[in-house]
């Protein structure tokens, strides 16, 4: 069976989008692997003139000597400067790709939180968002470079010794197997031991902390039989390793060595050949410099190639990811005219199809009303409240707050209109404004305080040397003073509704009790959602809801 054939559409637009917005990296780009290719070709030619010269009987002119020397430096100094700007378009392009995939992040449903574990969804962002950069810098664009430069030193080999030429031809695909041969198993020799080291790794702990039982059930041996193991595996795989590694370099010099014998014995040899291989000592010294060069691009491709394999992969999943389907974004809709604050009519919705959490739930609620929802566990209390939020939309029924489908309302108005307490605060790195702005820059600093005075926190702020100002950090406060930063935060922008999750799930009943004060405050005038047996029996008044 065929895998399917990714789409790669948006990271190519996101690669023409990079380059486009960075013309003059291109250009610079193309200009410096061109010149590095060139200027690298060049010196062998310049001593084959130098050698020329002494053979004729004749002084090395300066100049020649000179060009020479500086030809090497320029060479050098372009191959540096060109695998910078390989860095540098390589990163340009993955900085762009990374943007692209925060944006999608957040124009992802929630039901894709659902079924993407966080870790997978991580990796996408760090391992795969490298591999991209691999596949440029050390891929690709290396590749392409170094094609021009083994395609500069047949050309020239052919243009000085045409017999060569037509040998090196004829061998280049033959080594190039050869290197990849090499290479491959030497990456297999090192994924091995890699893998073993691993298991050592795993091995050791694994021991320590069964070390109890492994002495009452007397499995020492076998512990040590598994731990040997292991080592034996690492240690093949070093051995596989080197013995690569050791031996590809005596083989590729033996082969170029045979090319020089068979190059000379052939120039000399006074047969029919000679016309072929005929050539000056000039030449000659020039052609025997080619031919060591030939051999690094050819190792540098087998390389590139293998790493555009594996960034192949990352690139997949990156694909994958750019083309799942979007939220789609709110219609402008008009808010139907009702009295009631919410209205759930016959809603059906479940996260997997097929297995309802809420079925047929209808109930409203006045603006200004408290009301508890109780049951069991897993019986879709919290679901009602992403729901509420827009998260997800119900596969049958219809919601309503103030009048609005909850996917209709826009990000900005969320805020406006409801504000969430949950189990525990979630801090963000910044200071304690920022903790209850968000950044939001609108919010003013009056704003703030007014939030933090109904919560009852004003003067715990107020009594910090930097107040506002201080960086946020989970020790200024104790567990009940962040679930009142938390009421803070939801209520900074006066929300309509207040959604509390188990708000005080994680306190004690002292600290309990300062949370119901603040929650008293800040519930004042709005509608009012709880999640929370404990409170519901403690404000025996409010409407309770039940689920089953
Ligand atoms: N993101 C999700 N994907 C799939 N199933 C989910 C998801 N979130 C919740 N569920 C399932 O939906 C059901 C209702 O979950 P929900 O969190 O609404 O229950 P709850 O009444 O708030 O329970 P608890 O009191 O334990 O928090 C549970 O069976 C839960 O396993």
């Amino acid at each position: 069976m065929h895998a399917k054939r990714a789409d790669y559409t948006p990271v190519k637009a996101s690669v023409k989008a990079s380059l486009e917005a960075h013309p003059q990296a291109v250009v610079v780009l193309i200009a410096l692997i061109t010149a590095s290719v060139v200027t690298s070709l060049l010196p062998p030619l310049v001593l084959k003139e130098v050698i020329n010269s002494l053979t004729a009987g004749q002084a090395i002119p300066f100049t020649l000597a000179g060009l020479y020397l500086f030809l090497v430096v320029v060479a050098d100094l372009f191959e540096t400067a060109q695998n910078s700007a390989i860095t540098i378009f390589g990163q340009k392009i993955t900085h762009g790709l990374r943007s692209v995939l925060c944006a999608k992040l957040d124009r992802l449903p929630a039901t894709y939180f659902t079924t993407h574990p966080a870790g997978r969804i991580t990796s996408v962002f760090v391992n795969d968002g490298d591999t991209i950069d691999t596949l440029y810098s050390d891929g690709v664009v290396g590749m392409l470079a170094d094609s021009f430069k083994l395609i500069g030193i047949l050309f020239i080999i052919f243009h000085e010794c045409p017999g060569l030429g037509i040998l090196l031809v004829i061998l280049t695909p033959f080594l190039f197997v050869l290197t990849r041969h090499f290479q491959r198993s030497t990456l297999s020799a090192q994924r091995d031991n890699r893998q073993a080291i691993g298991r050592v790794s795993n091995h050791v702990p694994e021991t320590i902390r069964n070390i109890r039982m492994i002495h009452v059930l007397g499995k020492e041996r076998y512990m040590e039989d598994r731990y040997d193991t292991y080592i034996s595996e690492s240690y093949t795989a070093v051995n596989r390793s080197n013995f690569y590694d050791g031996i590809y370099s005596p083989i590729i010099k033996t082969i170029q060595t045979a090319v020089v014998a068979v190059m000379m014995i052939a120039a000399v040899s006074g047969l029919e050949l000679q016309s072929l291989f005929g050539l000056s000592v000039g030449s000659a010294v020039a052609v025997i410099a080619y031919v060591a060069k030939i051999f690094t691009p050819i190792e540098n491709i087998g390389m590139e190639l293998q790493n555009i394999q594996t960034a192949i992969a990352g690139l997949r999943h990156i694909s994958e990811f750019l083309n799942e389907p979007e939220l789609v974004p709110p219609a402008p809709a008009r808010p139907v005219q009702e009295d009631a604050a919410i209205v759930f009519d016959d809603v059906t919705f479940g996260y997997v199809p097929d297995q309802p959490v809420l079925q047929h739930l209808s109930f409203t609620i006045a603006p200004g009303e408290h009301v508890f929802f109780l049951g069991r566990s897993g019986a879709g209390k919290s679901t009602i409240f992403r729901l509420l939020l827009g998260l997800y939309t119900p596969q049958g029924g219809s919601i309503r707050l103030f009048g609005r489908a909850p996917e209709t309302i826009t990000a900005r108005e969320k805020r406006q209109l409801y504000g969430c307490v949950e189990q525990d605060f979630k801090p963000v790195v910044g200071t304690l404004r920022e903790q209850i702005t968000l950044f939001d820059a609108a919010i003013t600093d009056t704003a703030v305080w007014e939030a933090l005075r109904l919560a009852r926190l004003e003067g715990v702020v107020r009594g910090l040397p930097k107040g506002l100002d201080t960086d946020m950090s989970l020790s200024l406060f104790s567990r009940g003073q962040l679930q009142l930063l938390s009421i803070a935060r939801a209520i900074v922008l006066s929300p309509k509704v207040l959604l509390l999750d188990e708000i005080t799930a994680n306190v004690d009943s002292q600290t309990e009790q300062d949370v119901l004060q603040a929650l008293a405050a800040a519930a004042e005038g709005r509608t009012v959602l709880s999640i929370s047996h404990r409170l519901s029996t403690l404000m025996k008044d409010k409407r309770k809801i039940h689920l089953t």
